[in-house]
């Protein structure tokens, strides 16, 4: 589903340049349940948010369902996103004076849907992630699990098959950091491809696959060692 070969990405400021991506090369299979990990700073949220198509790139290949995301348009990004992505960020990133049902139904307005399609999808999302209850709630009334509940509703209420989550259970408790969990293990077993960045290694491990990211580059575990430096060789007549 993801390509990434080679890709680079550079943040320029005045005179300071930062190469976020340094040559990122990762496969992401359709249906894989797959967590992105590393430090600070090393640049999980670059990968996702150009995976994501919310940031360009500089250079490099990236293919998504074999087209080439290079160059788009803003109006095909954004067909793009709204046709098949979904996405979770750690704050959230709720609309504060809308209440969950209209959080819920801002992916589906844009689509430009019925507003009865769009009540029956956005109330069927919500009943997903066990919120049915919490409907005219305001994001303040809501613990932070129920937050990012709701995040994760308006993520899958137009049925992406691409749901990326940045460091979803952040700012959570461990209670609510394994509901949510347990909520994107649901999604991925109903067929949604999940790639999650995380800190933490508790929570990669319920992923299928994790990768590490250091300096904007995968380290590949399963990359051969580094020849060793040639050794001296044994004195004649031992073995
Ligand atoms: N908009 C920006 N402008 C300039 N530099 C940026 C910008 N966004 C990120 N960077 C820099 O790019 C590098 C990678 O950042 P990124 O946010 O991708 O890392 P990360 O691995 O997600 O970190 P964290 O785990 O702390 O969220 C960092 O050095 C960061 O300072």
């Amino acid at each position: 589903m993801i390509r990434m070969t080679s890709v680079t990405k550079v943040y320029r400021r005045g005179l300071f340049e930062t190469h976020a991506l340094a040559g990122f090369t990762l496969h992401v299979a359709r249906g894989e349940f797959l967590a992105v990990m590393g430090p600070s700073g090393s640049g999980k949220t670059t990968f996702l948010n150009v995976a994501g198509l919310l940031d360009p790139f500089d250079g490099g290949e990236y293919l998504l369902d074999g087209e080439p995301m290079q160059g788009l348009s803003d109006a095909r990004a954004s067909a793009i996103r709204n046709g098949k992505i979904g996405f979770v960020f750690q704050s959230f990133q709720l609309i504060a004076d809308l209440d969950v049902l209209d959080n819920v139904d801002v992916p589906l307005r844009v689509r430009g849907l019925a507003a009865r399609v769009r009540r029956e999808r956005a109330l069927r999302a919500l009943e997903g992630v066990g919120l049915s209850a919490r409907l005219h709630h305001r994001p303040s009334e809501l613990s932070g699990g129920q937050q990012q509940r709701v995040a994760i509703a308006r993520a899958l209420v137009g049925e992406p098959s691409l749901l990326l989550a940045d460091e979803p259970t952040g700012n959570l408790d461990s209670r609510a950091a394994r509901q949510i969990l347990d909520l994107l293990e649901r999604i991925h077993a109903g067929g949604t491809t999940i790639v999650m960045t995380t800190h933490d290694p508790e929570l990669a491990a319920r992923a299928r696959r994790r990768v590490h990211v250091l300096d904007g580059k995968l380290i590949d575990p399963w990359a051969p060692a580094p020849p060793a430096p040639p050794s001296e060789a044994p004195p004649e007549g031992l073995p």
